[in-house]
């Protein structure tokens, strides 16, 4: 366990402690069921890593949570409300709170990194450009960017920048939850490593809680507190890292037992 917060985040039961609680969520696209009746919760200051196999519906839950995908049945709760229930002003304040990070970065291609960062801003908040620009910079440092790259263009940056670059946006209004789409996909393992110490800091120091959707075995024995494993349309197994390896389930047990995730274990416990 990472930290005090990390540890309140373990314990937490109480219904204040939640940020997001999924309950019987079903979604069908094309008349192909994909999440039946899945149930998750997330306590505040946790670093929750979602893993399951390609094509299992980690990003249908996600974009089922944001809103963007419509379900059959079941209801989200964010921040203690019902967002079947919210109403348009409560909708926007719980927008307001969230920071978003698709995979594969997703900045527009035609704004400089200052103006990728600064897009939230202007959707939800009327602030004159000076200060947007103030915001934005220190948003840049924030994820360790150096300032120069606040006028450069997503196609001058790295792989590793431009992740950096897309949590800055993520963080514009500085969310209570960022939800993380495969953040290490593409990176290096040096790169990658960086940025999961970089989520760690920032919920340590912004008391963030942390949704990433991840196939990276690094990201979850070092990063994660909690591992919640997508299968069979529903949460297969959920608990720590040390759960994951205990458990038996077929997937569960291949996949963080395998000879990869032996040898992470063994270095993480060095
Ligand atoms: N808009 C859509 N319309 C119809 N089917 C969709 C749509 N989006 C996703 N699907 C289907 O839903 C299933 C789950 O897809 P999803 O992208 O959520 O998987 P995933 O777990 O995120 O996979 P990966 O790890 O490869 O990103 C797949 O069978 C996919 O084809």
């Amino acid at each position: 366990m990472k930290n005090s917060k990390a540890i309140k985040a373990a314990q937490g039961t109480d219904e204040g402690d939640i940020v997001l609680s999924v309950r019987d969520i079903t979604v069908s696209l094309d008349d192909k069921l994909i999440l039946d009746k899945l149930a998750l919760d997330i306590k505040r200051g946790e670093i929750l890593g979602f893993v399951g196999a390609s094509g299992a519906g980690k990003s249908v839950l996600l974009r089922t949570i944001l809103g963007l995908l419509h379900k059959q049945a079941g209801t989200i709760k964010l921040f203690g409300l019902d967002l079947d229930k919210a109403s348009d002003i409560e909708r926007l304040r719980i927008d307001m709170r969230l920071g978003v990070l698709f995979q594969h970065g997703a900045l527009f291609s035609a704004l400089t990194v200052q103006e990728n960062v600064q897009v939230p801003m202007r959707e939800y908040l009327d602030l004159p450009k000076k200060l947007m620009d103030e915001l934005a910079l220190l948003k840049i440092e924030l994820v360790g960017l150096p300032p120069d790259a606040a006028q450069k263009f997503p196609s001058e940056l790295s792989g590793g920048m431009i992740k950096r670059a897309a949590l800055a946006r993520a963080l514009a209004l500085d969310p209570d939850i960022v939800f993380l789409d495969e953040p290490t996909s593409g990176l290096d393992p040096i790169s990658a490593s960086e940025f999961d110490e970089l989520v760690v800091k920032l919920r340590d120091t912004m008391d963030l809680t942390v949704y990433m959707v991840t196939h990276d075995l690094d990201t979850l024995f070092t990063a994660c507190d909690r591992v919640a494993v997508l299968g069979n349309k529903k949460i297969l197994v959920e608990g720590t890292i040390d759960d994951m390896l205990k458990s038996e389930e077929p997937w569960v047990k291949s996949y963080f037992r395998g000879k990869r995730a032996r040898q992470l274990d063994l270095a993480a416990r060095a």
